[in-house]
């Protein structure tokens, strides 16, 4: 089955457009100014407007405090926010209350212990996403262009609704979802010619990799 596709760290009306047009469910926008995806918030609405009711727009935020929440959420009108820091499942909770919308919750993975820290989120958030742990030394806590031990992915219940992120591109996504079955998946770097820089080509690439994985095999003679 198709998962859902978000394509993060959107910029640009053509690389927003290219994105929907190929199918994607979810355009992320990045509010983190250590990136090299961060935009402004009256930008990123501006952008959305273009698409808003096709697609899902997602707000990725990283311990945003609630002056900035306040700001995002006014200005770029976001179906949900995405918490990519350490926000506690208490703020969770108060971020919900505060804005009344679907929350997914970021994870960095490195080994099967790391999924049992989202059991006090079950229940909470809408849905997970399990990111790979930044390599030492970066400024980033996502958008790092590399990739976790996707087995252990098979220790998770089964019930649990995630997006997998985290290294992935046109070269990796079919062993990816054969491995995790991940009912979304959600891109950035690998959709990329430099940190921040979306490259149409690419998304297509992405695009026709997951469709070759995920339609049904004709069989030979049939
Ligand atoms: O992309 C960023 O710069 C970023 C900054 C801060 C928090 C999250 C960020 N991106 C998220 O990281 C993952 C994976 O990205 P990649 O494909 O490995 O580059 C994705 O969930 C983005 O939403």
């Amino acid at each position: 089955m198709k998962p859902d596709i978000k394509i993060c760290g959107l910029k640009t009306p053509e690389a927003i457009e290219r994105a929907v047009r190929r199918g994607a469910s979810h355009i992320g926008f990045i509010f983190f100014e250590k990136s090299p995806r961060n935009i402004e918030p009256d930008i990123a609405g501006a952008l959305a407007d273009a698409v808003r009711g096709t697609v899902k727009i997602v707000a990725v935020t990283v311990d945003a405090d609630n002056d900035d929440l306040d700001e995002i959420v006014a200005l770029l009108r976001p179906d949900i926010l995405q918490l990519h820091g350490s926000e506690s499942p208490d703020r969770v909770l108060t971020i919900k209350a505060l804005y009344g919308l679907p929350v997914i919750k970021a994870f960095s993975v490195r080994e099967a212990v790391d999924l049992e820290k989202i059991d006090p989120y079950i229940g909470i958030v809408d849905r997970f996403l399990f990111d790979a742990k930044p390599p030492a030394g970066s400024d980033l806590p996502g958008g790092n262009g590399v990739s976790f031990d996707w087995s252990v992915m098979g220790t998770l219940d089964g019930g649990v609704d995630y997006m997998l992120s985290g290294g992935l591109n046109k070269d990796n996504i079919a062993q990816a979802l054969a491995i995790t079955k991940a009912p979304g998946i959600d891109v950035s770097s690998g959709v990329e010619s430099a940190p921040g820089v979306k490259d149409l080509k690419l998304i297509d690439a992405f695009f026709d990799a997951v469709a070759g994985a995920t339609s049904p095999k004709t069989v030979a003679g049939s």
